[in-house]
């Protein structure tokens, strides 16, 4: 058994010393009673170091009764009382006991991890048999990401950047037809503008797929925002979600080592090298780790890194120009550029998705029924994670949930509950909580994965949000209004009473529905996005995700269950906030409402004489017409300045067309000096006709500014 486990690490030694460099053999004094040998070797991105050891029972997990663990050196932590610990860095540890070597921390009865310390306890039956057994929903064959031009090692970057502008002249091309369309020829009915946009909308999403990665993952953020893009385009961009190519398992295999510095052998039994799931930015693979814990390795897409520099510093010129150019409309593109550059690199942060996880599964140790996989720190890299085996069935499968008996009401509940607790207990999120990323345990829980965006909302942004919601109970759109300048969703510019009004209208209709009519929480997005097209409402991206996330989750609960009411779930948590926000009124307020009583006591008492006075005043001065009230309607003197500008543009038409016919009434006759006149004088009054619409058009979106 020596000599096998020598020979393997030799040919171990030898693998990695060609993609590594080895810097070093030996015997470790660390724990003379159970390390046999240590090995140190450079990888590109770490020091590591393979300790081999001795197990004390020959069935224990281990390549032929040993345990192999592969241990950063730069994070081996020696602590007092002889045992080493690893991964202080990343907030997780492990260490060796009796030969069964454990790399992560581990969950508890109740689904919280425990300290870092933890004895290391043999892996649960349910999850350590040798073989992985088939999963839950079968594996799809995805499709190859072969013929593609992203995938290719030797894309060079200028041909990418061609590729970039090509696509955006032709989209350019595209909103510029149909806007002239639109404008000049004017015959389109709602119905054919919104199969026209169908038609650019799916063009859109070919174009995004050919395009690869950083598009497909920025047209999958885009289908979050229904404050900014209509509805054809939203619904055509979510389905990127299911149509991500696959990379090879050799180019797999190969980045895996690369990354994790080590052959695949020796880091897992197994590996699987059909991937059970394909991603814009990665792909999942199965495998078994060799103490036999079942796992999953979500690998990243190699060379996305660079793909994302090149693609965003385009995107950055893309989003310039579209804040220059009328076409694209009022939007900050640059801030929104700049709030998806910020996703995308964390997105491809894979330390940074595993300390989500981390938090994530800490915020929901005391509830059972949520399930994080527990990540396996020593086996994740900035580009390769490795994470506990959590197989389920996915919540839309209604089938699936079906043949197993699953009470699908109870589950739809639990998912917007858990939801729930995110957004008004912890204040961090999973901002994408789409099917593909919730499933079913066996006990109906719910399993989350992918990590990789989470929302934050910080106690400031939570307390004013409870205001807010506070309003919203209270039906007083006033301070609706000022909670929404407070939380920087809406503009305070020009005159807010057009604002005030729609809010208004939404509280009054909203909250006076009966349950049996109660508006979906999708519906209700559509009214926002209808109304923040006439406002200058800009929602910060944490509520679109929020929004979008709530109604994702509405439209699975009513597919799990007909009768699934939102209101009913969410009923017991408002309860619970608007007690805690009288609780906190309470106090304050008393304080308050005597001193404003004293006040206007005092006021009403001590100036009444002279206010009556000023009234008397004002009334005679408007009685002898020495007073003149001027009142302005803004809305209407703009009205009438549009109309004046269509008029003069109507009249330079009429002159336009006369002086052309004239023009070429005297070409005709040879008399070509009047008629180059005529034609200057024609293309003079076309120039005013353009510069009129123009202005027209920007009345249009002052209108909506304000
Ligand atoms: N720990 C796990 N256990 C079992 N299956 C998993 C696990 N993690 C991920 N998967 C499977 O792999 C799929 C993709 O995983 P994940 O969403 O984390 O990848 P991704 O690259 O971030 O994808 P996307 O960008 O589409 O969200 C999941 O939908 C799930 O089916």
């Amino acid at each position: 058994m020596a000599a096998l486990l020598a020979s393997q690490s030799c040919c171990y030694a030898s693998e990695t010393s060609r993609t590594t460099k080895a810097i070093g053999f030996s015997s470790s004094l660390e724990n003379p009673l159970t390390v046999e040998s240590t090995h140190s070797f450079l990888t590109k991105s770490k020091r590591f170091r393979i300790e081999m050891r001795q197990s004390e029972t020959p069935s224990k997990p281990g390549i032929n009764g040993r345990s192999v663990k592969m241990v950063p050196s730069s994070e081996v932590v020696k602590r007092k009382d002889g045992v080493n610990n690893v991964n202080k860095v990343n907030g997780s540890a492990g260490k060796v006991v009796n030969g069964s070597s454990l790399v992560t921390s581990r969950r508890n009865m109740n689904g919280s991890a425990a300290s870092s310390s933890t004895l290391v306890k043999p892996p649960t039956k349910q999850r350590t048999e040798s073989f992985l057994p088939p999963p839950v929903e079968g594996v799809r064959v995805l499709p190859s990401d072969e013929g593609f031009s992203w995938a290719d090692e030797n894309y060079s970057s200028f041909q990418r950047s061609v590729d970039v502008w090509s696509f955006v002249l032709a989209l350019r091309i595209r909103v510029l037809f149909d806007n002239a369309k639109w404008a000049y020829i004017g015959g389109f009915t709602e119905e054919k503008q919104k199969s026209r946009r169908r038609e650019t909308a799916s063009w859109l999403r070919e174009s995004v797929l050919q395009l690869g990665p950083t598009f497909i993952k920025l047209g999958q953020l885009s289908s979050t925002r229904s404050d900014l893009f209509p509805r054809e385009f939203v619904d055509e961009l979510s389905k990127l979600q299911d149509r991500v190519p696959a990379f090879s398992p050799e180019k797999a295999r190969r980045f895996i080592e690369t990354e994790l510095g080590a052959p695949i052998s020796v880091m897992y039994k197994e590996f699987e090298d059909q991937p059970i799931a394909a991603a814009s930015l990665g792909q999942v693979h199965r495998a078994v780790l060799h103490n036999g814990e079942k796992v999953v390795v979500k690998v990243q897409r190699p060379g996305l890194k660079k793909l994302f520099d090149i693609d965003l510093r385009n995107l950055k010129l893309i989003a310039e120009y579209f804040q220059k150019s009328e076409t694209f409309g009022t939007n900050d593109w640059v801030g929104i550029y700049e709030e998806c550059a910020t996703i995308l690199y964390q997105e491809i942060d894979y330390i940074n998705e595993a300390k989500n996880a981390d938090k994530f599964r800490r915020d929901f140790r005391n509830i059972s029924w949520v399930r994080v996989p527990l990540v396996y720190w020593d086996y994740s890299a900035m580009k390769v994670l490795t994470l506990e085996y959590v197989p389920g069935i996915k919540i839309n499968k209604l089938d699936a949930l079906a043949a197993r008996g699953y009470n699908r009401s109870r589950i739809a509940s639990r998912a917007i509950e858990a939801y729930l607790i995110q957004i008004l207990k912890t204040g961090f999120f999973h901002a994408d909580p789409h099917p593909g990323n919730l499933a079913i345990d066996v006990d109906e829980s719910i399993i989350y994965y992918d990590f990789g965006m989470m929302g934050e909302i910080k106690t400031f942004t939570r307390t004013r949000l409870l205001d807010l919601f506070y309003s919203v109970y209270e039906k007083d759109a006033k301070k609706v209004m000022q909670n929404l300048i407070d939380l920087e969703a809406l503009q305070p510019t020009g005159d807010l009473s057009s604002v005030r009004r729609s809010i208004q209208f939404f509280l009054d209709n909203l909250l006076s529905q009966s349950p049996d009519q109660q508006q979906t929480l999708a519906a209700i997005g559509e009214d926002l996005f209808a109304i923040s097209q006439d406002q200058p409402f800009r929602f910060p991206s944490t509520f679109t995700f929020v929004i979008r996330a709530f109604s994702t989750l509405e439209g699975i609960g009513y597919i799990l269950d007909p009768d699934f009411s939102f209101v009913k779930v969410a009923a017991p948590y408002a309860q619970e906030l608007l007690d805690l926000k009288q609780k906190q009124n309470s106090g304050t307020q008393l304080v308050q409402q005597i001193r404003k009583q004293a006040d206007d006591a005092r006021s009403s008492t001590l100036s009444m004489p002279s206010r009556v006075q000023r009234i008397e005043e004002f009334v005679k001065e408007l009685d002898s017409g020495d007073l003149k009230l001027r009142v302005r309607v803004l809305e209407s003197e703009r009205a009438a300045r549009k109309a004046t500008i269509l008029q003069m543009a109507t009249m330079y038409t009429v002159f336009g067309g006369t002086l052309l016919n004239i023009g070429v009434t005297f070409s005709n006759q040879g008399s070509q000096l009047v008629a180059n006149g005529s034609f200057v004088g024609a293309g003079i009054f076309m120039l005013l006709v353009l510069r009129s619409m123009q202005r027209v058009n920007k009345l249009d979106k002052f209108e909506k500014m304000i």
